[in-house]
């Protein structure tokens, strides 16, 4: 029985009752849309819609609520008197027994509006509570999570954020401070994200203005850190419709239902399937946060139109056992589909989308390393679309080593006297293996020689030729497996004193597994060879860190050149301030994405990431100058090294990446021909010009000035 009953009042005027309700349909406000019940023409008011039908809630079965769960406010009774009385007195009201229609007497609602336009009107919306019934009816499929809630789950929902007797609240609150605890965001940062995300309802324009001249202080928040939590929390805090979700339900349906999608152009889409959501794991349906955190990045940093972008969840189920017993969660509830059934679903989802968007870049986001690359592979000769994870991730930390070395004074092609230890050997840790082996490749090494200037450790520890590869999440990590077998599973430490790695990188969501010994040695090993450490624990959120900023910094001196996954704070030592570098995708991704849309590219190939890289590293070095450059080659040098541009210039990073992108798309034959497209710009007129051509194409937040007309209006 919900706890929280919700009143309504009705007020009835002549044969129709108008509700004074504050929540749900069934409100009149100020006459704007005329809602009403049907009531006329049958006499009797009743809900016909089943918002109650579903499964979760005791209290939607028989009483007059749930009625008014369905179709709340439509009573004749003072909001106080008792609910059976109340349903009684309808009944008297109008009733005629001897009627043979009364059994099929209903009160329905009729709605001027569909689609985006009900579920946006607060007047009409019933949010997650709309039936499947009704979202057929009203183009809804697709715009929400996709199981129907009921109105009792619905405020459960705002109760839980109201605090006060939620039944479970307390173990939840204890969670809740685990959960903070473990992913290193703060109450604060909460308080912010939410207020951000009311106002990115609220008003599209004046939310991206924000961002975009706060982008240094504001990515922290709507993306990560804060957006692990986002989507960890996505069940208690959802409020609004935004983005489509496609389910194992919507089987035989996705063509049609991408049709609900408001807008009739979009450029970029990022998918996840909310499997492996950064180091948190098995999200569900929570997973469309990360969707919609990327898509922000895209609109801030590399100017897609907001209005252009679709932020898309697959939900094909979740493993995730405290899901799948939350009763606020909005995903399916069941176990992932895997394997055939599975591919078949992403099948049917991309050629939906890409039939009614045929020219959008598709992002693949956070899927476990096994889909990653089996989709990645599926895709990528056919069709505009990149992994992040793999190939966003592999062209920033290729960017990082490139600037790594032009810091110190050395040319790219001093990459292939690096050797890397790897911690982690999913997805993200190999499509960084690729990107780094590519460049060495590029630069003189045979792929052999390259192959063993790495060396990689999953969970069990180092990976060599004896490894089982049925006990490994990622196979293909076998292919840098060492011919050492006697370092088989060998520990960080010791894989360290066989490699002598110059770098250090971290993909384990493993929090502390760089330890003071291990940077040390490191640093020892690098500077063997004349080099300066690189040190890039890159798991995120923050909580899952190999090391911090400061530790590698303390551990070695000053002397370390390191870059987080996530953002932390400067670090002061020895009178020096280092101050912390972010090594992230978000440097790459949106660039990646503004070079092969506003570039008219028909593919993103691996070339193309590593130009990317290199116009990050170039873009780096040219923004900070001589104060990243050392003055000679001194491993022992303590001068702090950032690798990445600063987040205040992310537009200007984005554009420089989008260029090379565009520029090595068009030697490799990948760029669209068109009368006035970038290809012609750049063959005509050149780099500078194809800049300010991309510069054009870039969306700013600024009011336009609006008029009406008829034609425009859609549902
Ligand atoms: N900074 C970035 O831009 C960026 C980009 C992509 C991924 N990531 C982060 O990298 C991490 C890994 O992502 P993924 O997609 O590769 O995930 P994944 O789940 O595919 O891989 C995790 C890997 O870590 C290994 N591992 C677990 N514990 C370990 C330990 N103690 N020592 C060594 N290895 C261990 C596992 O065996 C597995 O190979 C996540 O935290 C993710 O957020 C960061
Ligand atoms: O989302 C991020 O911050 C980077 C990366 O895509 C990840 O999965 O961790
Ligand atoms: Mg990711």
């Amino acid at each position: 029985m919900s706890m929280f009953p919700l009143l309504t009042k009705s007020v009835p005027v002549g044969r129709l009752r108008l509700a004074s309700a504050s929540s749900g349909p069934g409100c009149l406000a100020g006459g704007a849309y005329g809602l009403y019940h049907l009531q006329g023409l049958f006499g009797a008011s009743f809900s016909s819609s089943s918002a109650s039908s579903s499964s979760s809630s005791s209290s939607s079965s028989s009483s007059s609520s749930s009625s008014s769960a369905a179709l709340p406010a439509v009573d004749d009774s003072d909001s106080t008197s008792s609910s059976s009385s109340s349903s009684q007195s309808r009944d008297s009201d109008s009733a005629d027994p001897l009627d043979p229609l009364a059994q099929f007497k209903c009160a329905t609602t009729i709605s001027p509006k569909r689609g985006m336009s009900v579920l946006r009107d607060p007047w009409f919306t019933k949010g997650t509570a709309f039936t499947h019934a009704e979202r057929e009816r009203l183009a809804l499929r697709g715009l929400l999570p996709p199981v129907p809630t009921s109105l009792d789950v619905q405020k459960d929902r705002i109760m839980y954020d109201w605090a006060k007797g939620f039944k479970d609240r307390r173990e939840a609150e204890s969670r809740e401070k685990l959960e903070l605890a473990r992913s290193g965001v703060t109450p604060e940062m909460i308080r912010r994200h939410r207020l951000l995300q009311d106002l990115h309802d609220r008003n599209e324009t004046l939310y991206y203005h924000l961002l975009q001249e706060n982008f240094r202080d504001m990515a922290p928040i709507v993306y990560t850190p804060t957006v692990g939590w986002a989507c960890q929390h996505f069940a208690h805090t959802y409020r609004n419709a935004r983005g489509m979700y496609f389910s194992a339900n919507d089987k035989g349906e996705m063509h049609s239902m991408v049709y609900n999608w408001p807008h009739d152009q979009v450029d970029a889409v990022v998918v996840t399937d909310g499997s492996r959501i950064l180091g948190l794991g098995d999200l569900g349906a929570g997973g469309m946060g990360i969707s919609i955190g990327k898509l922000d990045c895209y609109v801030a940093s590399a100017g897609f139109d907001p209005r252009r972008v679709l932020p898309v969840c697959l939900d094909v189920g979740t493993n995730n056992e405290y899901l799948l017993k939350d009763p606020l969660y909005l995903g399916l509830r069941q176990k992932r589909i895997t394997g055939d059934a599975y591919v078949e679903l992403v099948d049917e989802m991309m050629a939906a989308i890409l039939n009614r968007y045929p020219r959008a870049l598709v992002q693949f986001e956070d899927f476990t390393a096994n889909h990653a690359n089996l989709l990645l592979e599926r895709y990528r000769n056919h069709h505009l679309v990149f992994n992040d994870d793999i190939q966003g991730t592999g062209c920033s930390a290729l960017a990082g080593v490139l600037t790594s070395l032009a810091a110190q004074g050395l040319r790219k092609c001093a990459i292939k006297r690096m050797r890397f230890l790897v911690a982690g050997a999913g997805g993200s840790a190999l499509g960084v293996v690729d990107s780094i082996r590519q460049a060495m490749v590029r630069h003189g090494l045979s792929d052999e020689e390259a192959r063993r200037n790495f060396w990689i450790c999953d969970h069990h520890g180092l990976i060599t030729t004896a490894r089982d590869p049925s006990t490994m999440h990622n196979e293909t990590a076998m292919k840098y497996a060492r011919p050492e077998t006697k370092y088989e599973k060998a520990d960080l430490v010791t894989a360290a004193e066989a490699a002598r790695p110059t770098a250090l990188l971290g993909f384990s969501t493993a929090h502390g597994i760089f330890t003071d010994r291990l940077l040390k040695r490191v640093q020892h090993y690098a500077s063997h060879e004349q080099l300066r450490p690189l040190i890039l624990p890159m798991s995120n959120p923050t909580s899952n860190a190999e090391c911090t900023h400061a530790e590698a910094v303390f551990a070695t001196n000053g002397r370390a050149i390191v870059a987080t996954g996530s953002p932390f704070p400067d670090a002061d030592h020895d009178g020096i301030l280092y101050p912390n570098n972010q090594a992230n995708n978000i440097y790459t991704f949106p660039g990646i994405a503004l070079g092969a849309v506003a570039g008219q590219c028909e593919r993103v190939s691996d070339g193309m990431v590593m130009a990317a890289a290199e116009a990050l590293s170039k873009h780096t070095m040219d923004v900070y100058g001589d104060a990243n450059r050392m003055i000679c080659l001194n491993p022992n040098d303590q001068k702090p090294i950032r690798l990445f541009p600063p987040l205040e210039g992310a537009r200007n990073a984005a554009v420089d990446v989008a260029v090379g992108v565009v520029v090595q798309a068009a030697e490799e034959g990948l760029v669209r021909r068109h009368r006035t497209g970038a290809l012609e710009v750049l063959e005509n007129k050149g780099e500078m010009s194809l800049r300010r051509y991309i510069e054009r194409w870039m969306w700013s937040a600024k009011y336009a000035s609006i008029s009406f007309s008829a034609a425009t209006v859609r549902s």
